[in-house]
């Protein structure tokens, strides 16, 4: 892959001495059977990877959201970058692409911080943001949470607060709870995602959004660009016009991979 550098020479040195060398084995495994999968090409890119990896432990993240799992490399990847009782909430419709990966993650024993919701990114954020947060004591275990979960999807109650099960629930903890969150899903959703994350991520917390640079065809003129990378470049772009002049976030385009933006929420 040439990624953004315009060299494959470079791409592939970057690769092969800095990035593949420190790869931990169990992202290389889901690499490797995604390579078989008519749409590898998604996978989030291993030196964007890595840059996360580090970004997650700078902040020492716990609470984290990833919107775009496919068959799960970045997830991964995070799960591998967090402490033991962190909490990942995963959201993609395509709950077949996730199993592929699935085993691997149980064998790297992340499983456990691993909230998959097989569902639209949309709702699910709305939900996390109109709806209740979880405060429950720190031995159970994630598989609880879904049971959680279920729980929220059905309750209706307009208390600010209430118990059930003995476990106490209170409304808008949500607001403010996540230290991380990575968008790597429908490029026309950016804007709507960044929205919802703003709330969803603490002051000081990051948003990250993969492809931000689509392959260097934000630069080139549109009728150079392959038809069918035409609309969700239209997408990318206005989001990077968009986010340029977004006051609420500090902002970093790193060209890793497809381009990444590294948004820092300040207020
Ligand atoms: C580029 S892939 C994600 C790659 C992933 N980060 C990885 O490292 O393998 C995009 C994913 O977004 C998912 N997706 C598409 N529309 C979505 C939506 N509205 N909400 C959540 N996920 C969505 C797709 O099903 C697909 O699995
Ligand atoms: O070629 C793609 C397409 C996508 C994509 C398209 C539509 C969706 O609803 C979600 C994702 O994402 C990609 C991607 O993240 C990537 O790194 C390379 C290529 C593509």
């Amino acid at each position: 892959m040439m990624g953004l550098l315009q060299s494959f020479e470079l791409a592939k040195y970057i690769l092969e001495n800095n990035v593949y060398p420190r790869e931990p084995s169990s992202l290389k495994e889901i690499r490797d059977v995604t390579a078989n999968h008519p749409a590898y090409f998604m996978s989030t890119a291993p030196d964007t990877a890595q840059l996360m990896g580090m970004l997650l432990k700078l902040l020492n993240a716990k609470n984290t959201i990833e919107i775009g799992v496919y068959t799960g490399y970045s997830l991964l990847l995070t799960a591998l970058s967090t402490p033991h009782d962190a909490m990942i909430i995963a959201i993609d419709p395509d709950r077949g692409a996730y199993e592929i990966g699935l085993p691997i993650i149980q064998k790297a024993g992340v499983e456990h911080k691993i909230n998959f919701i097989e569902s639209q990114a949309l709702p699910v954020l709305d939900k996390l943001l109109q709806n209740l947060s979880i405060k429950y004591p720190s031995f159970f275990n994630l598989h609880f949470s879904s049971f959680v979960w279920h729980f929220f999807n059905f309750s209706q109650s307009n208390s600010s607060f209430f118990f059930f099960l003995g476990i106490s629930f209170k409304q808008k903890e949500n607001e403010g709870s996540f230290d991380f969150a990575f968008v790597d899903a429908d490029k026309d959703n950016y804007l709507n995602y960044h929205e919802r994350l703003l709330k969803l991520v603490k002051v000081g917390g990051l948003i990250v959004f993969d492809n931000t640079l689509w392959g260097g065809t934000v630069v080139q003129p549109e009728e150079a660009v392959p038809g069918k990378r035409k609309e969700a470049r239209r997408w990318i772009m206005e989001f990077n016009k968009w986010i340029s002049t977004d006051e609420r976030v500090e902002i970093c385009v790193a060209p890793v991979g497809d381009g990444i933006t590294i948004c820092r929420r300040i207020c």
